[in-house]
């Protein structure tokens, strides 16, 4: 039998958590005065909603082949994500062969190279790369992390992100990492708070559980290394993100900068190969941390994660549920995986992106089973309680 065509390509929109999983109500840790590049303004700095970091909503790829198979995937990119799906996308997709993963690609990033190259427009072509490797997972029946060449280790370890290291290392997690809250807009006395909470967590935590500080963009050179230099004697294992995406110059600077023995880590809004080609080769980084939903999808990722082991640069992809369990589960060089503590008080593991996937699997005292991946594609349905709403009927 022939191998099947894709017959149809529908971009939905959601809203509330999944993908979009900054979109939370009041009371949640992951919006509680957080350090960002719109902390020197005031009225923005309690609250990451209020300069809208939950603006997109959640982008669902749904990808139908002449068998009746259909392939899904979401991501961060909820309206504008779904124009580019049904009024550009569309035509590289539709009739293609189910197996055409790579050319497909390289036809998505190519024709909106005039408009795209980073964020919105490659997280919808990330989402529409996921999608078809759930579709040919799902003809194929076999999970995503056997199409990628098969596992290289029988389980996943993780650490957790979220306000509160001490009830991770609790729940089995390898380690924590910890929201900055203060930028330098926040003078001395911020910096002081910074420390301290870092402070306080390692008394609760002890010597050896790893602590690190993601600093999501929001910070200088000058303020990264004060404040790495003092979280030093604090057992800081990572520095995450401290500059801005397009820093590569300070990036550099800061790992320069750092104590011996620290890592500096960045990547998660950075995109394709070309991006990550210039945080390596300018040395900013010991780990890149790229999104598989916003770096270009996992036929990107797989073409940036052999860059980074040419450079002997741990690849440790940002959050993503099941789209980096099955990736991190195939690479050497991917030997632990982030979870997103997504229960407002970081009290309890809910899966990352609840409530938009069913059968979204998570880690168990901090550790994730192969077997549990191994169901076809990237083995979860869309939750039929989400109400899809499709803008760009076609
Ligand atoms: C906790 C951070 O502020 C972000 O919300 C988080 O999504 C991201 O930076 C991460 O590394 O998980
Ligand atoms: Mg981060």
């Amino acid at each position: 039998m022939g191998i099947p065509t894709i017959k149809h390509v529908r971009a939905f929109v959601l809203r509330g958590g999944g993908a979009d999983y900054h979109d939370q109500a009041d009371g949640h840790w992951i919006d509680d005065h957080i350090a960002t590049p719109m902390s020197k303004y005031p009225d923005y700095r309690q609250s990451r909603r209020s300069f809208g970091i939950n603006v997109l909503g959640t982008l669902v790829v749904e990808i139908e082949a002449s068998d009746g198979t259909v392939g899904f995937a979401v991501t961060t990119g909820g309206e504008p994500a779904a124009y580019i799906v049904e009024k550009h996308l569309a035509r590289f997709i539709e009739g293609a062969r189910v197996t055409d993963i790579e050319k497909i690609w390289d036809q998505m990033y190519q024709s909106t190279l005039y408009y795209g190259r980073k964020g919105l427009v490659i997280n919808t072509i990330s989402g529409v790369d996921l999608a078809l490797w759930d579709l040919l997972g799902k003809i194929r029946q076999e999970p995503v992390h056997q199409l990628l060449g098969g596992a290289v280790r029988d389980e996943l370890q993780f650490y957790a992100t979220g306000a509160r290291p001490d009830l991770a290392q609790k729940m089995g997690f390898i380690g924590g990492k910890m929201p900055l809250h203060h930028g330098p807009a926040e003078g001395e006395e911020g910096l002081r708070k910074n420390l301290e909470a870092l402070a306080t967590m390692r008394e609760r935590v002890g010597p050896d559980f790893w602590l690190m500080l993601d600093c999501w963009m929001s910070l200088d050179v000058n303020y990264a290394t004060r404040l790495a230099t003092a979280a030093h004697e604090h057992g800081l294992k990572w520095i995450e993100e401290a500059l801005p995406p397009d820093d590569y110059w300070g990036y550099a600077a800061l790992r320069n900068n750092v104590p011996k023995g620290m890592l500096v880590t960045t990547g998660e809004h950075e995109a394709t190969r070309w991006g990550f080609r210039m945080l390596l080769e300018m040395g900013c980084c010991d780990i890149i941390q790229p999104d598989v939903g916003w770096c270009g999808g996992l036929t990107e990722l797989v073409k940036i994660s052999a860059l980074a082991d040419a450079h002997n640069a741990l690849v440790i992809p940002h959050g993503s549920s099941v789209y980096s369990y099955h990736f991190v589960a195939t690479r050497h060089n991917s030997p632990f995986a982030e979870f997103l503590m997504m229960a407002p008080k970081a009290d309890e593991v809910v899966p990352m992106f609840h409530p938009q996937l069913l059968g979204e699997p998570v880690p168990v005292e901090g550790r994730m089973r192969l077997s549990v991946l191994d169901q076809p594609g990237f083995g979860v349905t869309l939750n039929p309680d989400c109400p899809l709403h499709r803008p760009y009927h076609r």
